[in-house]
């Protein structure tokens, strides 16, 4: 602060772990210019020893003092109900200040109904229906003639908001006769006679929805009669909320700071403060310079640093597909990492979205490897083989030396920064590539798992690729890559690489390629004869569709607002992984829910007796075969490890670019193709329905939220809110959300920051995030996902990065084998097991045999490549 300048007004905000805090704080900082700190309702600075009881003199005198520092308070949204000492926390303890301690309060949602029930007669109950992602217009006084001191409504036109809730204020209005309610309603009304309402909505209810049919009176905002509080029970700072509300907060804070003035109260701005800044602080600042990389002269911190990039570049041969290239530089049954943008080529689909670009990682025998299983306090580096000689080094290094695994990961990078001058040619030239499992990202939010944990598989597991094949398929040109350490010696590679890429390019002119191609095809089919014993395991209808209800029952208690349910299949059979070059016969269509019955029931525990002995097709079969059948922008294919994945991934998870721009493509809103849907028009009238688009607005608030919480206030737009898009198979309502980092200079952001922010992916949880995750855990029958609601992608050292949801995949473990009885054998089998999470998000407009359709919907895809023939 510059001498003479006044110092900012500050508002402190109590964040009851909503998924739209920070969409609040980047408004208030916006809107009203002020500095903005945090403090979550369980913080254990305040309370160390828990909130279970009355706090003891220690701790009120704390928060007390820490209050003293702020201009003025929100209390935010939040899962569940303000009877909830859990739910609220220290947001209870504001209503009841003694009168030398109490300041300006707005209550927001979950802050709102606790002040509610806090009052005199205030009651808080649920609504006949909750109203999660809904706009209504917000009824207010509009007539100014006869201005109500304290009514933050004043001078504002109509406007609409959108509000997220399923329990409601209860002041008495439901005893008001219809014939007096128009005058009424902006009286304190004898129920709750220290409040005065100021805003409504007037929800018209069918039959069945609560009571009989007819209006139902929402309270939606409030001011105290005799202090300075105040309450919204809509959601001011989303997206769909009209900018006309925003005059609301401006004069709420106007009301707020003449409040202090009249009071002759002035916040205290020396001490400590307890609170948090409103933006995260990046990761590379969380390190201090003895703890970055190299500091202790291990060899992997010294392992590729200061890479220098090697390239050449050979043209795209017509006809030649991603499988082709990988099969021409390695040889199956080895690791191996493809990012595909299955659908790049324009013959493939007719979907919207298609990628530029496939990445594809080479030697990852010869590349470091950082894993780390979520709850160790170590992550280990691994080197299997220098120079074509194997050496299989492993070190274990301790997180807390770093802070975190994403601390360590940002460290690990930066020591490796390549810096590109003037435009970008590929989106990769080196760097992270591999996955993190949905159950890291928990871990990230702060939810514990379960232990023991039933293995000790990596949820986070990046190869350092250095060798790399990038296809532009808009440009027709593959990019050979090579990052070597400044001092490293040269290798063949590149020259190898080169020379196999022109050779399948001559194979392509003599146009024998893709016709001997087509006679293998055939012939393997025809060779192949059904195989033995496969088992499918589909999720149980009636016990999904019940799963369903319960996640209604948890949204009509307030405890969520979506939750993304989702279940598992699983297949298994004979080990699969050899190197192979066949293919599988497919059914025309996916099995029906009935079909999957029967086919289970033939082939539970006693598996058929085997008639001709072929392996099933391998993973790289599976993955070819996926890739025509289901063309997708964000396929893939990793066998990294004891991982498997098969993946026709539509949904891009996050994308950054050098300078730090973020974009976060979420999806919510799915529909079949089929011939009564068959073209967008007809998609566009089934998803542009209330209950699609407030699914998709959801997680639009909620990516929103983890965006400004690494990017900071007014650093995060919405475009293509709620476009349909066409893929293969279904049509998707999506959206798009980008953010700016914070300059550098703040701090240092990367892309990571952003990706450690926003696991697990929004569109696979529900908000609010971390309560629904709870919520899930325990419907989903604490099973973990894995691999299926995590990410995919990469990382590059040049600071870019891009990341898809792992879904519409399939993936497997190693180390899960099944043993199984085979009718007529004489040993038992060892069988891998292969796995297909799909589901969806339950709204409380949702139904149990919709959910069941669509979960079934998103399974057929993957599962259909397994086909017949397994
Ligand atoms: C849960 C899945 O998909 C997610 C849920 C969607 C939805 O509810 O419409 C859409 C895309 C994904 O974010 C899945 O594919 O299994
Ligand atoms: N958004 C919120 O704060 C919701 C509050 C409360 N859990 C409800 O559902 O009504």
């Amino acid at each position: 602060m510059r001498q003479g300048q006044t110092p900012r007004k500050r508002i402190l905000f109590l964040d009851a772990y909503d998924s739209f805090s920070n969409n609040i704080t980047s408004l208030l900082q916006t809107l009203l210019d002020v500095e903005v700190s945090i403090l979550h309702i369980d913080s254990p600075l305040l309370f160390p020893s828990g909130l279970n009881s009355t706090p003891d003199e220690e701790a009120n005198s704390r928060f007390v003092k820490e209050l003293a520092r702020y201009d003025a308070v929100v209390c935010g949204p939040g899962p569940g109900n303000p009877g909830n000492e859990r739910d609220v926390g220290i947001m209870r303890f504001i209503w009841g200040l003694q009168d030398a301690n109490v300041l300006p309060v707005l209550g927001i949602c979950l802050g709102f109904q606790s002040l509610v029930g806090s009052c005199q007669g205030g009651k808080v109950k649920r609504l006949r229906r909750g109203l999660h992602g809904m706009v209504r217009t917000i009824i207010h006084r509009l007539d100014s003639s006869e201005p109500v001191e304290g009514d933050i409504f004043a001078g504002v036109n109509e406007f609409k908001a959108t509000l997220y809730h399923s329990l409601c204020g209860d002041v008495g209005q439901e005893g008001i006769e219809e014939q007096t309610w128009e005058e009424m309603r902006w009286q304190p009304l004898d129920g709750c006679p220290e409040l005065a309402p100021l805003a409504w909505v007037e929800e018209q209810r069918e039959e069945g929805e609560g009571l009989e049919a007819g209006k139902e009176r929402i309270l939606m905002a409030v001011k105290h009669r005799t202090k300075p509080f105040w309450g919204v029970q809509y959601h001011p700072e989303s997206v769909c909320t009209e900018e006309e509300g925003n005059k609301v907060i401006v004069n709420w804070f106007h009301e707020a700071l003449r409040w202090n003035k009249e009071h002759g109260r002035a916040p205290v701005i020396d001490g400590h403060n307890l609170a948090e800044a409103a933006i995260k602080p990046s990761l590379l600042s969380q390190l201090t310079p003895a703890e970055e990389p190299r500091a202790s002269g291990q060899w992997w911190e010294k392992f590729e640093a200061d890479p220098v990039l090697h390239s050449v570049s050979v043209p795209l041969p017509r006809g030649i597909q991603v499988p082709d290239i990988v099969e021409a530089v390695d040889s199956e049954g080895s690791e191996r990492i493809i990012l595909d943008s299955a659908n790049a080529a324009p013959a493939t689909s007719r979907a919207d979205v298609r990628g530029r670009y496939s990445i594809i990682a080479a030697g990852l025998d010869e590349a470091l490897r950082l894993e780390y299983h979520t709850g160790d306090d170590y992550a280990t580096t691994k080197l299997r083989s220098v120079g074509g000689l194997p050496v299989n080094l492993s070190q274990q290094v301790p997180i807390a030396r770093y802070g975190s695994i994403w601390t360590l990961i940002a460290a690990f990078q930066d020591a490796r920064h390549v810096d590109v001058e003037g435009p970008e040619t590929t989106p990769f030239v080196g760097g992270f590539m591999g996955y993190i499992t949905y159950e890291q990202g928990l871990m990230d939010i702060g939810i514990c798992l379960d232990h023991p944990r039933p293995h000790h598989r990596p949820d986070v597991c990046l190869s350092w690729i250095t060798k790399s094949i990038v296809v532009d398929h808009l440009a027709g040109v593959i990019h050979i890559q090579h990052l070597r350490s400044s001092g490293s010696e040269e290798d063949t590679w590149l020259e190898t690489t080169t020379g196999k890429l022109l050779a399948l390019q001559s194979n392509q002119r003599r146009s024998s390629f893709n016709s001997r191609k087509d006679i293998q095809l055939s012939q393997s089919l025809k060779k192949r004869r059904p195989s033995r014993s496969t088992s499918i395991q589909t999720p149980l209808t009636k016990e999904y569709e019940d799963k369903v209800r319960i996640c209604q029952e948890y949204i009509a208690a307030g405890e969520s607002y979506e939750l993304c349910l989702t279940d598992q299949t699983s297949i298994t059979r004979p080990i699969s992984d050899q190197p192979l070059n066949d293919s599988i016969s497919l059914p025309n269509h996916p099995l029906s829910p009935t079909q999957q019955r029967k086919q289970r029931r033939r082939s539970s525990t006693t598996a058929p007796t085997p008639s001709l002995i072929l392996p099933p097709p391998s993973s790289w079969s599976l993955f070819k075969l996926l890739r025509t059948r289901q063309p997708a922008p964000f396929a893939s294919y990793l066998r990294l490890g004891a991982a498997t994945l098969v993946s026709a991934s539509p949904e891009r998870f996050l994308t950054y670019d050098r300078s730090g721009k973020c974009s976060m493509r979420p999806m919510k809103g799915t529909v079949r193709k089929s011939e009564a849907v068959s073209t967008l028009a007809q998609a566009e009238q089934i998803l542009h329905v209330p209950k699609e688009e407030a699914e998709n607005l959801m997680i639009v608030d909620l990516v929103r939220h983890d965006l400004h919480g690494i990017c900071g206030a007014g650093n995060v737009t919405v475009k293509d809110l709620l476009k349909v898009e066409e893929y293969q198979s279904v049509f998707q309502m999506i959206t798009v959300v980008e953010g700016q980092l914070p300059d550098k200079s703040r701090g240092k952001y990367t892309g990571l920051d952003a990706l450690a922010a926003s696991l697990p992916p929004g569109s696979m949880t529900g908000a609010p995030k971390k309560r629904s995750c709870e919520i899930l855990k325990e419907i989903e029958g604490h099973k973990e996902r894995s691999l299926y609601s995590g990410v995919v992608g990469y990382h590059c050292a040049t600071g870019r990065g891009d990341w898809s949801v792992t879904i519409r995949s399939l993936f497997r473990w190693d180390d899960e084998q099944v043993t199984v009885k085979v009718e007529g054998a004489q040993e038992e089998e060892r069988h891998e097991v292969w796995r297909i999470g799909a589901g969806g998000a339950v709204t409380i407009l949702s139904t149990a045999d919709g959910e069941r359709e669509e979960m079934f919907t998103k399974l057929a895809g993957p599962l259909r490549v397994f086909g017949e023939a397994c």
